[in-house]
């Protein structure tokens, strides 16, 4: 058992300090966001994430878990403080450590014996060694500390799982004490570990993120010529997953990626390539392919109706990705926006997303959290989520519902043959058109 401070309650933060009091540990979870630990101390979650609130409440009632924003006291109660604060894309595009740099000061000013200090954020190369010198520096030396890397791999929606079963650890440190602490630390999730140096473990963080961006990118290139050349992506990702050193997962066409990771951390591996001295031509070209990819569902729709103006149209699915109400970087809102301003308009649905959609999208369009509501009266349909309210679409009855039979599917989510049989017009990604 160790008594842990996790630092930033936020999607990871709190799920990594849930999970880590779930095998055994003692964990404090610290925000300067009052509102947030409000919340939670009423053991109401923050954020929507599948089975968070009872394994909150679980490890809240065996006392092994609690929420404060007595920072100070949390790191001073604590062998092993971890870092989990946002490191948002800045207005340049690398990633902003702001947050990263005011936890690291008030850790050093909260120094009062021996402590690991984890780094959970992604970061660029060489940011464990700057919270080392900010550390040191506000502390006055007083006190030995080791710092580590120790990246977060979960994904929103499966957090849990992705936490509680993790493919692996990364444990970049620069101490060997530091590195079996936090080996120990991991002993209970049975996983495999990769031990490193610093560097390494920052590095590998956005390398994994940029060669999964990689693979989706691909993969809708791949889309965008089997539509012109008559070839159906879903069969072509198909036959390649099943080649083991490609693997099927992360084959799947669409409208690209989005949510806070992605975007944001391939743009910042560019900004690290370039302060290195490196021209990363093929991550400017997934980040390319990715903003074109939004794109094409407005050319759809144009290809279709030619003028926009007065075009009713319903949007099912706001999020990013099913399973999670963020809305950062979600496909929707470009998308939302780019038909707006040709005069459409748009009835949206997302069945946890919507407070979240109403931050992020300017545009005066109406929310519903009904899928037959929101297309009823609508001359097209557009999916962009794969909820399972969207997987299970009545087709009949959604065409009896619509002006007019007409589907924009972003997420390829039904059979060819069933929308030709049910009559509609069909277009997907990287798939025969159904006229
Ligand atoms: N969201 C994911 O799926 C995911 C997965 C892996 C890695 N990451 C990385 O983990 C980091 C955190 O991401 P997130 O999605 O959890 O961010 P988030 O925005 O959901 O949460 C960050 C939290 O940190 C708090 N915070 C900011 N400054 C603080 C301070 N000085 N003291 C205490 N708390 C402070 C904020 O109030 C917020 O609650 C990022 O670097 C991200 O790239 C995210
Ligand atoms: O075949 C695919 C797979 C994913 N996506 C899209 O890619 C985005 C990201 O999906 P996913 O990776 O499932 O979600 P995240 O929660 O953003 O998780 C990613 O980003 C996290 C933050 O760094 C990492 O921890 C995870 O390992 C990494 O998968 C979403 O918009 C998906 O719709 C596709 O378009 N096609």
């Amino acid at each position: 058992m160790k008594r842990l401070a996790v630092v930033g309650t936020g999607y990871v933060g709190l799920v990594s300090g849930t999970c880590f009091a779930e095998i055994g540990n003692q964990v404090t979870c610290c925000d300067i966001d009052q509102s947030k630990i409000d919340l939670l101390n009423k053991g109401e979650i923050p954020i929507y994430e599948p089975g968070l609130k009872e394994l909150v409440a679980k490890n809240s009632e065996a006392g092994r878990l609690s929420f404060t924003t007595d920072i100070g006291t949390a790191i001073q109660d604590a062998e092993v403080v971890y870092i989990a604060v946002g490191t948002p894309m800045s207005e340049t595009g690398e990633a902003d450590l702001k947050y990263v740099r005011a936890v690291a000061q008030t850790i050093g000013e909260n120094l009062n014996g021996y402590k690991v200090i984890v780094n959970k954020s992604t970061v660029p190369v060489g940011t464990g060694k700057m919270v080392e010198e900010i550390v040191r520096s506000a502390s006055n030396g007083a006190y030995e500390f080791d710092i580590v890397s120790n990246p977060e791999f979960l994904r929103e929606g499966s957090a849990i799982k992705d936490t509680m079963q993790m493919e692996r650890a990364v444990i970049g440190a620069t101490s060997e004490k530091a590195a079996g602490i936090i080996e120990e630390l991991h002993s209970p999730f049975q996983t495999a570990i990769v031990k490193t140096n610093l560097e390494s473990a920052e590095m590998l963080k956005y390398a994994a993120n940029a060669f999964l961006a990689t693979k989706i990118s691909f993969i809708n290139d791949i889309a965008n010529i089997c539509e012109l050349v008559g070839a159906d992506v879903t069969k072509v990702a198909e036959g390649m997953g099943l080649d083991s050193r490609i693997g099927p997962k992360f084959l799947n066409a669409g409208v690209g990626f989005g949510g806070s990771c992605f975007p944001k951390d391939t743009t910042a591996l560019l900004h690290i390539a370039e302060s290195a001295g490196y021209d990363f031509e093929l991550i400017k070209a997934v980040i390319k392919t990715n903003i074109r990819q939004r794109e094409t569902v407005v050319h759809k729709l144009k290809n279709i109706f030619g003028d926009l103006n007065g075009l009713n149209v319903s949007v099912l699915g706001l999020a990013f990705k099913p399973n999670t109400d963020d809305m950062r970087y979600a496909p929707s809102v470009d998308i939302i926006h780019a038909i707006t301003e040709e005069g459409a308009s748009v009835k949206a649905y997302d069945p946890v997303a919507i407070e979240e959609a109403k931050k992020q999208i300017t545009a005066p369009i109406s929310y519903y959290t009904d899928v037959y509501e929101t297309i009823q009266n609508t001359d097209v349909c557009i999916i962009l989520t794969e909820w399972p309210e969207v997987l299970s679409l009545d087709l009949n009855k959604a065409k009896e519902l619509m002006n007019k039979a007409i589907l924009i599917d972003g997420r390829n989510i039904f059979s060819l043959t069933d929308v030709k049989e049910k009559g509609f017009i069909y277009h997907s990604v990287g798939r025969p058109q159904i006229q």
